[in-house]
């Protein structure tokens, strides 16, 4: 059985997310996703929709086997207890492949690292694209664009 682990933060779905996971499923048997902790999240603003919701989120997708919430300490304790063959990055996340490769050795996880590319279909595939989008459409005045509806 080859277990395959995604990370990220996944705050509002979309395309792109998909686009992930689907690959990274397709490297293996199982997929199991790592969602991060707000707490953890301090690379970007925080997030807007909370963990919970985030999680429930990724665990209804097909293509998901099984998704939990990472650890708010120890990143490697949740790959520990799930054991997986593979690890897959996503296009922008922030670790180096060969930093994560160097962190897994050390910590004596056997597990291979791959980087997912980006998905370059139609549609907005990115959280705060889409964050970006609601504000200047949803929010008149606060962008200087003006509301449609009366
Ligand atoms: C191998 C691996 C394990 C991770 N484990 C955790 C974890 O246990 N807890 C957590 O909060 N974040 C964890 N993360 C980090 C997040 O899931 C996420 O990848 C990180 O916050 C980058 O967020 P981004 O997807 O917004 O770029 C892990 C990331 C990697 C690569
Ligand atoms: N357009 C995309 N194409 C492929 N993978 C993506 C895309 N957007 C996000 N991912 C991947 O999905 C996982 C979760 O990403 P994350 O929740 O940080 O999404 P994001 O849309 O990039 O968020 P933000 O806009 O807040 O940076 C990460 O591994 C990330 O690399």
């Amino acid at each position: 059985m080859k277990r395959v682990v995604a990370t990220g933060t996944f705050d509002i779905l979309h395309p792109g997310h998909i686009y992930y996971m689907e690959k990274s499923r397709e490297l293996g048997d199982e997929l199991h996703v790592i969602v991060a902790r707000d707490v953890n999240v301090r690379h970007k603003p925080a997030p807007v929709v909370p963990e919970e919701q985030r999680l429930c989120m990724i665990q209804s997708l097909a293509v998901v086997d099984s998704a939990c919430l990472g650890d708010t300490e120890d990143m490697f304790r949740p790959i520990e207890e799930i054991d997986p063959s593979i690890i897959t990055l996503g296009f922008n996340q922030h670790f180096s492949e060969d930093s994560l490769r160097k962190a897994l050795r050390d910590r004596g996880i056997d597990a291979e690292v791959v980087r997912i590319g980006a998905y370059n279909g139609s549609g907005y595939a990115g959280s705060r694209l889409i964050m970006k989008r609601i504000l200047e459409t949803r929010c008149p005045g606060e962008d200087g664009e003006t509301d449609n509806t009366d």
